[in-house]
């Protein structure tokens, strides 16, 4: 008789992976021969003093800047060329790109346009709302699970710039993304989104992977399973939070910045 092995217990399934990225601004090499490999129901950090390189990455990964060195894998699949709207219908999405919230819709309208768009029906604006009754109990479950349903039938408007972020992580969702690519979440946040926000982050990689650019270094300590530390470009450290909080080469690269 075999038992099934519980996800918890299992190697690490890895669905991104970067080789030797790299690249070049002219003369300039902003990225140089990173390797990166994100796995499914993690939370990956990517931090780094000003100016390492965070960006970059989360661009060349995104595919929205091309890399002049390295490839990109994404679940198998050689993705170093392809375009970003190919990998996003691929699963691999980062927040913005599909999510923008409408200010005078509902949230649950906003998560019910969101959730039609794999359908190919992105472009039939002109139906009433109505016809998209047949996802509401879709919606309600996106919804409830980012904490939103109090708000269900509020102006997206309306909502604190917190429970704004937190509606355009639950329309990133409606794609079911196999991985979630998050640029800073709690940028302008106060405590209590904080808290909230990484909560939902945390909850979302239940069964997802989430790479996320991050300089609140709390949340990095609090909610990510692996963190990979940047310096001009290059991989410095990386490894549990812990294991790079105590790295010295980190602990000197951090110093005299905004983070230490
Ligand atoms: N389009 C570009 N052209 C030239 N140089 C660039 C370009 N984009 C980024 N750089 C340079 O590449 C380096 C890395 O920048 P990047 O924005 O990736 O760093 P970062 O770690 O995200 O920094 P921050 O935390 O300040 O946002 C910097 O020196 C930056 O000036």
């Amino acid at each position: 008789m075999t038992f099934a092995v519980p996800e918890s217990r299992k190697e690490p399934r890895t669905v991104l992976s970067a080789r030797g990225l790299s690249m070049s601004f002219g003369a300039f090499s902003a990225v140089r021969n990173v390797d990166l490999d994100v796995h499914h129901a993690r939370v990956h950090a990517l931090i780094g003093p000003n100016g390492a390189g965070k960006t970059t990455v989360f661009n060349l990964l995104t595919k929205f800047l091309t890399p002049t060195g390295g490839t990109i894998t994404f679940m198998g699949t050689d993705i170093t060329r392809l375009p970003p709207d190919r990998v996003a219908r691929m699963g691999l999405v980062r927040s913005f790109q599909i999510s923008a919230v409408f200010p005078h819709l509902t949230v649950l309208d906003n998560v019910r346009v969101a959730l039609q768009r794999p359908n190919g029906l992105a472009t039939q604006f002109w139906r009433p709302l109505s016809a998209l009754d047949s996802l509401n109990e879709r919606a309600d479950r996106l919804i409830a699970a980012v904490g939103l349903s109090e708000a269900r039938n509020a102006m997206a408007a309306d909502l604190s710039y917190g429970r704004k972020r937190v509606l355009e992580i639950a329309t990133t969702l409606a794609l079911d993304p196999k991985v979630l690519l998050l640029d800073e979440p709690m940028a302008g946040m106060g405590g209590e989104d904080v808290a909230v926000v990484a909560g939902i982050i945390r909850n979302v990689a239940r069964d997802r992977a989430v790479l996320m650019v991050e300089h609140n270094l709390k949340v990095v300590a609090d909610i990510c399973d692996h963190v990979t530390v940047l310096q001009r470009g290059e991989i410095l450290a990386e490894g549990d939070y812990r294991t790079v909080s105590e790295d010295p080469r980190v602990r000197a690269a951090y110093m005299g910045t905004e983070e230490a």
